[in-house]
């Protein structure tokens, strides 16, 4: 080729539940970007118990955003980190000031929005387990870990999220109606938005890989973990 090609900036969004973390760890297994999610940033600094964690769970626990200035200036600055590399964000932007803002630091190549229904979601999520350290998520339907409450990586035990408590899983999908369904019209008038609607993850996941092979080479050594 020669010539080296343009880091791709892209944004993956949708309702809590819809799979972003799920649907983000199998793009890295195919395409070298890094992830970086919102969520696992805030968790990192809740479980360190950091200025930004302990104003983090006030909002968190009551299914609320965090303020729009905090959010911000905690992930520009890990993207400082990534200049040189490609990388994939999850759970940012999550409003139009948040989206704003990145604007004024990067251009947004493509946003990829998982549409999926919120019956679907209220469901999944209560069935929800991680791995706090690594991010890693399984679920007890549809991908339960091998030993049952452990991670299948570190052995370590898995904790249930304290914000999937239904009654905040609904306060959440108020506020992602409310602050960042307006953020998808944002990226859709910039003609960057690429929707994916479904209601399975493993239905949803061959077109977003066709989708990304037009932007990035798959470096994956094996391609039967396209299916995974
Ligand atoms: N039943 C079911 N659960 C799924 C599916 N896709 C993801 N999940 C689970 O649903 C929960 C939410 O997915 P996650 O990737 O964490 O969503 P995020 O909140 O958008 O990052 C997790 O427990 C996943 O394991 C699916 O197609 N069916
Ligand atoms: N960009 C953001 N702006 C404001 N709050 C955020 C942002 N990202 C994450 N949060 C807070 O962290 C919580 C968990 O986020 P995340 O792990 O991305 O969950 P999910 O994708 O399941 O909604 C959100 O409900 C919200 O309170």
């Amino acid at each position: 080729m020669g010539v080296r090609a343009r880091l791709l900036r892209a944004v993956i969004m949708g309702p809590p539940g819809s799979g972003k973390g799920t649907v983000s760890s199998r793009i890295v297994k195919h395409f070298a970007l890094k992830h970086l999610s919102s969520g696992d940033l805030l968790r990192d600094n809740m479980q360190r118990h950091t200025g930004v964690g302990v104003v983090a769970k006030t909002y968190i626990d009551r299914g609320q955003l965090i303020p729009d200035d905090i959010m911000t200036q905690l992930v520009l600055r890990e993207l400082k980190n990534l200049e040189q590399y490609s990388w994939l964000l999850d759970g940012f932007p999550r409003t139009v000031p948040q989206a704003e803002a990145l604007d004024k630091t990067c251009q947004i190549d493509t946003v990829i929005d998982l549409d999926v229904p919120f019956e679907t979601i209220k469901q999944r999520l209560t069935a929800r387990w991680i791995h706090p350290t690594s991010g890693r998520v399984y679920n007890l339907e549809f991908n339960p870990p091998k030993i049952h409450g452990t991670d299948d990586i570190t052995g370590e035990p898995l904790v249930q999220r304290d914000d999937d408590k239904p009654e905040t899983v609904t306060k959440r999908l108020q506020s992602y109606e409310a602050q960042t369904k307006p953020v998808l019209d944002y990226y859709r008038k910039k003609g960057v938005l690429k929707s994916f609607s479904g209601t399975e993850t493993n239905k949803i996941w061959p077109h977003v890989y066709a989708f990304l092979q037009t932007k990035l080479p798959d470096v994956s050594q094996n391609e039967a973990a396209m299916q995974r």
